[in-house]
């Protein structure tokens, strides 16, 4: 089977990654590329790594371009996907990348987000306690932001193994693509370039809904969240590490085991040997994540550390590994979770 997929926000990090791995995934033919200031260019000119779509010219972001595909991904900023996602009709699969149908709650979306919220699509983390059946065979997936993957992956076998308190503590370093392409004054090279800085601290970044809300779904219980991102020096990569109070009784053993047994067959997250560490060169342009458990006895703290690429892992390949289980294809199908190193 071979299915035809447009590309919205082709000129954009996460569009060009999405391109990078439907290039060389063999059931997806390439079809329609849009973008919106940069229409009329070629691909190249903006996303010059993707040589085999070199002299591809970018079209406007419009449904008229965007039909007659079987799959069409929305890789535009927030509260863009909704419009476009309603005019393409329910037999073509959309996969939104942006944040437009990741959460349940209304309230929640208006208060992060500011905007009236256009719904919930099933959710495309494969990982979490049913998820694959809610993707397959379904027409619309809504893909994760880059920290809730990343912290989900992480936290959510503890609370479904009912091993931590519901109240996690989440610290996390991105790298700036993870904030888009177009141009902002905090992300300057001369702003980021060897210093580490907070941002959304004190409880207000838009992915803590996201991350409280699947917390909470593996726990049977409201689970709250603190969770501060900070910008990192680097292209690409994203190291979480959560953490969370024991239960009365729970030891290292409980904890390791339930991790062992959440990711025994997962293609692409890996449970580290003890002793090893996460890192984000390790999953640089791969579809993997990375985990490492620890048992802080003196603070009797359950504590989790992850790594991901955010354009990966964390958007392009999470949308990918979404679409495969939606098309009944092997969910591996045009990934790898082989890394870059050094
Ligand atoms: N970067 C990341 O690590 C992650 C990104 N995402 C999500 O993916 C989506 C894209 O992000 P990212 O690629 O980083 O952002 P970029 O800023 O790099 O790209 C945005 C894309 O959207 C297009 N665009 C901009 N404004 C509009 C508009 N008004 N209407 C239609 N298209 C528009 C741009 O076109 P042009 O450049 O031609 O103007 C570009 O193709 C976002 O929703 C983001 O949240 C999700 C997880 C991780
Ligand atoms: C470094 C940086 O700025 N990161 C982005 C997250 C990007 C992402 O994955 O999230 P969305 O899909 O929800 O935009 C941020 O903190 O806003």
């Amino acid at each position: 089977m071979v299915v035809r997929a447009a590309v919205a926000g082709a000129s954009g990090y996460a569009g060009g990654e999405l391109l990078r791995f439907l290039l060389v995934h063999p059931g997806v033919e390439i079809g329609a590329l849009t973008g919106h200031s940069n229409a009329g260019q070629t691909l190249g000119s903006v996303q010059p790594h993707l040589a085999p779509l070199a002299d591809r010219v970018l079209e406007p972001t419009t449904a008229e371009v965007l039909s007659g595909h079987d799959v069409v991904f929305l890789a535009l900023p927030h509260g863009q996907s909704a419009a476009v996602a309603e005019q393409l009709g329910d037999e073509v699969l959309v996969v939104d990348m942006g944040a437009d149908f990741r959460l349940a709650d209304a309230a929640d979306w208006e208060k992060f987000y500011g905007s009236p919220h256009a719904g919930t699509w099933p959710y495309g983390l494969p990982e979490l306690p049913g998820a694959r059946a809610a993707l397959k065979g379904s027409k619309r997936i809504a893909v994760p932001g880059c920290y809730p993957t990343a912290v989900s992956l992480a936290l959510v076998p503890a609370y479904a193994a009912g091993l931590a308190e519901p109240e996690a503590v989440i610290v996390a370093a991105s790298g700036t693509s993870g904030a888009g392409k177009a141009a902002k004054p905090h992300l300057l090279g001369s702003e980021v370039m060897g210093s580490m800085s907070p941002y959304g601290v004190g409880g207000g970044h838009r992915h803590t809904p996201e991350m409280i809300q699947n917390l909470s779904a593996a726990a049977g219980e409201r689970v709250t969240v603190s969770f501060t991102p900070t910008l990192a020096p680097m292209p690409r990569g994203i190291l979480a590490t959560s953490s969370a109070k024991a239960r009365p009784g729970v030891t290292y053993a409980d904890v390791r085991a339930a991790y062992e047994k959440a990711y025994a067959d997962e293609p692409f997250v890996r449970l580290l040997p003890e002793g090893q560490w996460p890192a984000t060169a390790s999953v640089y342009g791969s579809n993997a994540a990375q985990i490492q458990v620890a048992y802080d006895e003196a603070a009797h703290r359950i504590v989790v550390v992850s790594a991901i690429d955010n354009l990966a892992k964390g958007t392009a390949g999470g949308a990918v590994q979404s679409m495969n289980i939606a098309l009944g294809l092997d969910e591996s199908t045009g990934l790898s979770p082989i890394g870059v190193a050094p």
